[in-house]
């Protein structure tokens, strides 16, 4: 790849292949049908696909760009495994390195960089649509029994969903500089694939100033559609859905996918207020959003930065929205109360 693109353009298209390749390997897990289910703390759980893509995208990155800061959702001594060789993705998207770069990043360089990674946003998804390939309903009974996430309200429901939590999954790469996410990519591995022929999923992707690629935003919805957590409720959540009035309220997996239906115009808020998301979780899904004219704050209105030493945690919620006007009406609906109780957690 030329070292005469600038170098924020030559991370993005090279985010966007590596991207694609974890996707393929989060496809593999499942198709090899050994999760490896580790609970890692009260409610949040890894597999081996989430360990093997952060291992491929962390690789694969830091090989080209050896000193940027790439912090990840599984950095931890148990995901230090051989990467395989046909892991390592040194390809560069040819659309986005012909990019024009922004006039305020052009002048920075790899030590400027903070790179945060979210291998598999959804996992709790991801592990439960594995219940749904099983096309044997006596083996996916069998999965259920020994499924130690999925109660019998929730299988029922997933018989019901035919498939669709898989489209929750994303691969998530947020490039953050002087603390502030400016570009990303969420990758779907499962868009529109699960059972069919197309197996490359799809990659959309943000530059801040610039816009955004690998789809065309949608206006939002006439009405108030407000997206949410499926798996992580609590009474304070749901008391910050009450007050939006909002016409719809939509419970899907992952921070990624809840920025990917607010871009398609499926909603036009994402309201959770509760910790629980992490900087990975926020980082790409912020700077695609800002790309397309959205905002992303926590509950209280004020922005995560994305420095190598903030905190891992997103303490005070996520609040995001299609435009600035969205984003302020649902800020002015949280009541005082409760955003002072999570402010105080
Ligand atoms: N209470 C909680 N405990 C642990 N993780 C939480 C959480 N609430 C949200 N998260 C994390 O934030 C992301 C989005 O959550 P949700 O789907 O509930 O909106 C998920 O990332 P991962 O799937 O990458 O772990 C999820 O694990
Ligand atoms: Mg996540």
């Amino acid at each position: 790849m030329s070292t005469s693109v600038p170098l924020i353009v030559r991370l993005l298209a090279s985010s966007v292949s590596v991207a694609g390749r974890a996707g393929k390997i989060v496809r593999d897990v499942m198709s090899k049908g050994e999760l490896g289910i580790v609970e890692k703390a009260k409610d949040d759980y890894q597999t081996e696909a989430d360990r093997s893509a952060q291992r491929c995208i962390i690789a694969s990155l830091s090989s080209q760009y050896p000193k940027i800061n790439i912090i990840g959702e599984e950095d931890n001594p148990d995901n230090e495994g051989d990467v395989c060789s046909d892991w390592l993705t040194i390809d560069a998207d040819k659309e986005v390195l012909c990019l024009e770069c922004p006039s305020e990043l052009q002048g920075i360089k790899e030590e400027d960089i903070v790179v945060w990674v979210d291998p598999l946003d959804g996992t709790s998804e991801y592990t439960q649509g594995a219940l749904m390939l099983k096309r044997d309903p006596w083996e996916r009974w069998k999965m259920y029994l020994t499924h130690p996430l999925i109660s019998i309200k929730w299988y029922l429901s997933l018989l019901q969903s035919h498939y669709g939590f898989l489209e929750h999954v994303t691969v998530l790469i947020g490039i953050s500089v002087n603390e502030k996410p400016v570009a990303g990519v969420i990758h779907q591995p499962y868009y529109k694939n699960v059972g069919s022929e197309n197996k490359t999923g799809r990659t959309i992707w943000g530059l801040q100033e610039i816009g955004v690629g690998g789809f065309t935003p949608a206006p939002p919805p006439n009405s108030l559609i407000i997206t949410t957590t499926r798996s992580h409720s609590n009474p304070v959540v749901e008391k910050a859905l009450q007050v939006m009035n909002a016409s719809q309220i939509l419970r899907v997996g992952g921070a990624g996918f809840k920025v990917l239906q607010l871009l398609e115009g499926k909603a036009s808020v994402y309201v959770f207020a509760s910790p629980g998301c992490k900087k990975w979780d926020t980082c790409a899904p912020e700077a695609i959003l800002s790309a397309a004219g959205g905002k992303l704050t926590d509950i209280l209105g004020h922005n995560y930065k994305y420095g190598a030493s903030e905190p891992r945690p997103n303490k005070t919620g996520v609040l995001a929205a299609v435009n600035a006007d969205l984003h302020n009406y649902a800020l002015n609906r949280i009541p005082q109360e409760l955003k002072e109780k999570l402010a105080n957690k």
